[in-house]
This record gives structure tokens, C-alpha cells and sequence, in this order.
């Protein structure tokens, strides 16, 4: 009789006995390869907590207590125990997110996938309950990777002040951010991981002690007793009980008697508790559990059985960056390269393998890639940080004031910059270029295509004293896409016949063929355009103000947010010039974006070629003082 369907809310569990909760991990799993196979999504890290959510949501009564994950990335469990269960559409238009989410479930808290947050969540939390006497258990997972962030250890230092501040930390040790986790952190983990615990000290013995019942429960309750003594004998002192928290473990993870006995004490502990547990990413998926590059972290749609990807990989941008990457290692000696815990996802694997002593891996720690680049640089290096666009917003002072007032020449290489869609609102990569336009200093790039990709991380790399970007898109990388000329340092793709065109077409980045296909669409409407590429869009480029003054109106197209972004730039660039053309920018509208894909965003915010060649010839149509809303109907016919 399958079970899963029948666990409607964490209480439903309460009746189940330990043979049937080891059916419903074992659905549990089966479900997750199924559906997430067909979705794409996290498999590898949810297959690995099945147990623990089981019981963590037989412990605690969620939502009466507040259960928060670390990222989110692994909480698809959690979704199925709390009433979701169909994952058809997992992280897609209208499906559930692939984080936890308050707009589907009370269950949820933290809706972000930033790493490191948790711990702080679950102090402020805990502080509330004390200040206002809730008597509501907060119960904290966080990852072993996420437990290398800054972030987590100064929630940490706040947490073990207050011995009398109920908080249970569950530290679900698999071993493993992308890869296996690096650093002091991981390697007191595997300490304690090898010590053999007091817990499991007493499980061995309360076993070996039921099977001799006369002698066996005094003794064990003796024992049991003992436990400070017989404790610091048996598990030296870990940094975590250094620290003044209670620490209990090691807990085999995937052991649901095991995990409820202990989770079940740090309940009843009164104070802030450590539950270290040791899991496996990938667990009970043979493909999963074989892969040693990240355990299927994140995938796309793959073939259940073989767990091969439905699709082969096509050129992305972050192979054309991996692969110049390693040219320009062999070029120059002082070019380093930095992750943070993303070698693969980065594109640095080639280089790494290539260059071993000149890669470092910092964990899940942004704010000290980016001051540790800064220190890498004054020693003479010149270091490259490969980034997520979104990840970098937490190291902005860093950049600012540690890379940026000291002159470093430090290359932030920003991936995943733009919408990227199905990761929901904290992974589109929407900031990055109205944040770093407040650095003094800093010249930021977007490369259209490939070619100017490995044309621009070049021109980058030798800047040496002051920071540079330059940003991407994720996935496919374009078509390549010619210049008919260079002005200044911008590249001109297309230009009409006429002296005096109507718009000047600023094109940031990978959007320029959308728009070309802009131009296109208002050729269509008798409107002549001008389509330029900036390249490097900080600073803009001296050659902007003549060129923009030979046009009617100045059109910005960028995948940023428009607030502050390069349209902003542009605009005070033109002003500052006494160049008085009307400016029209189009970006990403200042609001968190639902999951969705990529081009469905895109559709929803208005950013595609029939939007804005509307919205174009609009405005071309009030400076000839012919506006109506027949023009615009005539190009919203032309979408099709
Ligand atoms: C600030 C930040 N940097 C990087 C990431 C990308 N990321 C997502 S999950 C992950 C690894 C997390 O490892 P761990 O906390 O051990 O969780 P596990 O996947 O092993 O369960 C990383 C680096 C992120 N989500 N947030
Ligand atoms: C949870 C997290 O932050 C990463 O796993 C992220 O989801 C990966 O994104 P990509 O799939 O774009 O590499
Ligand atoms: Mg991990």
C-alpha cells in the first residue's frame, strides 16, 4: 500500500511504524528520480535528506515550529511532507518553486537560495520567542557548505552566547557543496565525523546492553550518567562545544530511529544545540551516488535509468569563458583564478586541472573571495573571480573598498548575469550592473557573443589597477554577431543609410540580436535605426554623446534592473555632455521575479523585440507629433 500519497501534512507521519517510515524514504526517492528526471532541479541534495526531513517533521510540529533550510536547494522533501506533491511543473510557470516558498505553504519561512542565511534566520527567530515567551521550537539546516559562508559563523557567535536560548542547529554533513567541501571547517567536520561520537558510543552500548537485559540497564543508565566524563573521554571537546553549544553526534543521517532520538533531545535541551548528521548527496540513486564531479547537484532533465542528460551540452558561455581561461593561464603566470565552492559550475574545471596550484576554491564565501583577491593582487597576482552575478551583491563593500579604493587589478567574471528564470527571484542576475556603477573606478564589460567574451576577459585581465567585469548570460551563448564598425570603443552592428537616423540603439550585451530584430521591426514602421554595442558599459564611452546627438532619440535595451543601470548611466553620461536627445531605457522592472523560464520572464516584463518596437515607435510617433494607438496596434500586429 504506497504511503506517500497518503501523508497529507507532517502529522499523517505520527502513526507510522519504523518498517513503513522505511517504505515511504524509499517512495520518497523513488518519486524525487522520477519526477526530478523529468523536471531537471536538485536531485542529488534531496535524495540525501530524506530521512532527516522524515524526522525532523516527526519531532517537531511544523508549522506550530518553524523548520528553515539552508539555500533551499533541498527542500523538496519538506514540500512533499507539507502537503505538495505535484512536481510536474517544479520550477517552472505556475509549478512549485525549487525553494521554499510563503505564498505555497505556511511550512515556509526563508525564500531565498543564498547561501549561509540560515543561522541568522533561526537567532532572530529564537530572540522573538524569548522576548515574547512563544513557546515554538526553531530548527535550523544548514549544509556543511553553507556552513563555510561568513554569514553562518557570525549568527554562530550570537547564538552560543545565549545558553538559555532554546535553537537546534541541524548540520546535515554529506561532505559536499559542488564538490567536496573545502577548508579547516571540513576538516574538523571529518574529525568529528571519525571520532566515535558519545551518541554512537551509547547507541552501540544500549544495543549490545538490550541484549543482556539483567546487567545491561543499570549499566547503561550509569553510563548514560556519566556521559560529561565519559563524553570528553570518548569525543574530545569539538570546536562547536569550544564554542559554548551543545554538540550531539555524530547521527548517521539516513537512520530514522537514530536521527528522532537525537533530534528528539536537542528538543528537549533548553538551550542552542548542534545536531551534527552525516548524510549522502545522491543517496539511493546509483548514478547519483557514481558521480564525482557534484552528485547530480543541479541538473537538467536526465534519463532515469542511465541518469545521462536528455540533451547533450551545447557551447555556453561559461565553456567559451573555461576554455579562454586556460589560454590565458598559459599566456601569463600571475593570472589566478578564484569560486566559491562552484569550480564546475563556474567553468574553472579546465583550468583548474591545468593550473592546480594556481585555482583556489574559498567555500561558499563571497565577501573573502573578493578581499582575498584584493590581497592577491598587491602581491602581484592577477586574480580572476568567477562568480554567479547574483552572489557577488553580498560582497559589494568588498568590491568597493577593499578591491576598488585600493586600485587592485582584479577581474570579476560574473555568470548567470541577466534573468535566468527557473531558480526563481534570488537567482536572476538583475543587480549586478546598477550595483558596480557606484564603484569608482571599476570598468564593467558585456561581451555580445563569443568572440567578444574572449576579446573583453583579455582586455580585462590587463587592466591592473582598478577592478574589472565582465558579465554574461547563462546557458547557450549566442550567435556570433559582427561589427559594421568601431566608434570609440563601441562596436557599431548596424547602421541605416540615412544622415540623420531616428533612434541610436544602445544594445547591452547578449541582447543584441534581439535587437537587430528591434531595428528589423521598426524598419517596418519607416523608423531608421542605428544598433551599437558599448562593450564596455563602465565607464560610457566618451564616442556615446556625438553619436547619440546624430539621432532623435536614444534607445537603452539591457538585462539588468533599470533602475541604476546602464540606461541610467547613458542618460547622466548625455546630460553631462549637454547632449538634450529624449532617452527611452528598457531593463528588468525593480520587483522579484517569479520562476518561471527564461523566456517566459522576458515575455512577462515586456523585455522582447514586438514589446519594445512598440513602445519605440510610440515615442518616435509623439516627436513627430503623430502618436495614436493605431501606430502601436500596426507594430503589435507586426509580432506575428
Ligand atoms: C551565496 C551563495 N553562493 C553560492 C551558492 C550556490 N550554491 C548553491 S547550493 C551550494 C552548495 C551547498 O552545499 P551545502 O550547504 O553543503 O548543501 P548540500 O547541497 O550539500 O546539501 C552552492 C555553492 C548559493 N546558493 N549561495
Ligand atoms: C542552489 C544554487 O544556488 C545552485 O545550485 C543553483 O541553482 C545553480 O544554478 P545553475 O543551474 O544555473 O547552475
Ligand atoms: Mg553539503
Amino acid at each position: 500500500m504506497p504511503l506517500l500519497t497518503r501523508i497529507r501534512g507532517p502529522r499523517d507521519l505520527d502513526r507510522l511504524t519504523l518498517e513503513e517510515l522505511d517504505q515511504l524514504a524509499e517512495e520518497i526517492r523513488t518519486f524525487l528520480v522520477d519526477s526530478v528526471s523529468k523536471t531537471g532541479g536538485h536531485l542529488g541534495p534531496n535524495l540525501g535528506v530524506v530521512e532527516l526531513t522524515i524526522a525532523l517533521h516527526r519531532v517537531f510540529d511544523s508549522p506550530a515550529d518553524r523548520v528553515l533550510w539552508d539555500t533551499g536547494h533541498q527542500a523538496y522533501v519538506h514540500k512533499l511532507l507539507t502537503g505538495r506533491q505535484d512536481f510536474s511543473k517544479l520550477r517552472g510557470k505556475g509549478g512549485l518553486s525549487g525553494y521554499p516558498s510563503r505564498a505555497e505553504s505556511e511550512h515556509d519561512v526563508i525564500e531565498n537560495s543564498h547561501a549561509s542565511t540560515v543561522l541568522g534566520w533561526a537567532d532572530g527567530l529564537a530572540k522573538a520567542n524569548q522576548l515574547l515567551k512563544r513557546d515554538q521550537h526553531v530548527v535550523a539546516v544548514i549544509g556543511d557548505g553553507a556552513l563555510t559562508g561568513g554569514m553562518a559563523w557570525e549568527a554562530l557567535n550570537n547564538i552560543a552566547e545565549a545558553k538559555d536560548r532554546p535553537l537546534v542547529i541541524v548540520v546535515n554533513d554529506n561532505e559536499r557543496s559542488y564538490a567536496p567541501t573545502i577548508g579547516g571547517l571540513a576538516n574538523h567536520l571529518a574529525t568529528l565525523r571519525t571520532t566515535d561520537g558519545y551518541e554512537r558510543f551509547l547507541a552501540r552500548t544500549k544495543d549490545l546492553l538490550d541484549r543482556t537485559p539483567v546487567v545491561g540497564k543499570p549499566l547503561y543508565e550509569t553510563l548514560h550518567g556519566a556521559k560529561k566524563g565519559l563524553k570528553d573521554f570518548i569525543a574530545p571537546q569539538g570546536m562547536f562545544e569550544d564554542l559554548g553549544l551543545k554538540y550531539v553526534g555524530p547521527i548517521d543521517g539516513h537512520d530514522v530511529e537514530a536521527l528522532e532520538s537525537a533530534l528528539a533531545r536537542a528538543k528537549r535541551f533548553g538551550g542552542p544545540v548542534i545536531v551534527h548528521c552525516l548524510t549522502e548527496k545522491g543517496r539511493g540513486y546509483e548514478p547519483a551516488e557514481q558521480d564525482e564531479a557534484d552528485r547530480f547537484h543541479g541538473i537538467g532533465p536526465i534519463h532515469p535509468d542511465t541518469g545521462l542528460p536528455i540533451k547533450a551540452a551545447a557551447a555556453s558561455w561559461t565553456s567559451v569563458f573555461g576554455d579562454e581561461m586556460v589560454k590565458l593561464g598559459r599566456e601569463r603566470e600571475d593570472i589566478v583564478a578564484i569560486t566559491a565552492a562552484m569550480l564546475q559550475p563556474v567553468g574553472l574545471k579546465k583550468f583548474a586541472d591545468a593550473f592546480p596550484e594556481r585555482i583556489y576554491d574559498v567555500g561558499i564565501a563571497e565577501q573573502h573571495a573578493a578581499v582575498s583577491a584584493a590581497g592577491l593582487a598587491t602581491g602581484g597576482l592577477h586574480p580572476v573571480f568567477a562568480v554567479y552575478a547574483t552572489f557577488l551583491n553580498r560582497a559589494f563593500d568588498q568590491v568597493l573598498m577593499d578591491v576598488a579604493l585600493h586600485k587592485c587589478g582584479v577581474t570579476f567574471v560574473l555568470d548567470r548575469a541577466g534573468v535566468t528564470g527557473d531558480d526563481g527571484a534570488s537567482h536572476n542576475g538583475m543587480w549586478d550592473m546598477s550595483m558596480l556603477q557606484l564603484v569608482p573606478g571599476l570598468r564593467m564589460a558585456a561581451p555580445r557573443d563569443a568572440e567578444q567574451l574572449r576579446a573583453q576577459l583579455r582586455e580585462a585581465v590587463e587592466v591592473d589597477d582598478a577592478p574589472t567585469v565582465v558579465r554574461y548570460s547563462k546557458g547557450v551563448v549566442g550567435p556570433a554577431v559582427p561589427a559594421v564598425r568601431r566608434v570609440g570603443g563601441m562596436d557599431v552592428l548596424r547602421e541605416p543609410g540615412t544622415d540623420r537616423p531616428d533612434v541610436l540603439l544602445v544594445s547591452v550585451g547578449a541582447l543584441a540580436p534581439m535587437c537587430l530584430e528591434i531595428a528589423s521591426l521598426l524598419d517596418k514602421q519607416g523608423i531608421s535605426t542605428t544598433v551599437v554595442d558599448p562593450r564596455w558599459v563602465k565607464p560610457v564611452d566618451e564616442a556615446l554623446a556625438p553619436l547619440a546627438e546624430r539621432h532623435r532619440v536614444v534607445v537603452t535595451v539591457e538585462d539588468n534592473s533599470r533602475v541604476g543601470g546602464v540606461g541610467s548611466a547613458v542618460s547622466q553620461s548625455l546630460r553631462d555632455a549637454g547632449v538634450d536627445v529624449p532617452l527611452r531605457d528598457f531593463g528588468i522592472p525593480p520587483r522579484f521575479l517569479d520562476h518561471a523560464s527564461r523566456a517566459q520572464v522576458m515575455t512577462e516584463i515586456g523585455l522582447t523585440a514586438p514589446d519594445i518596437a512598440r513602445q519605440v515607435t510610440g515615442l518616435v510617433a509623439k516627436l513627430d507629433g503623430r502618436y495614436d494607438r493605431t501606430t502601436a496596434d500596426e507594430v503589435e500586429a507586426a509580432r506575428d
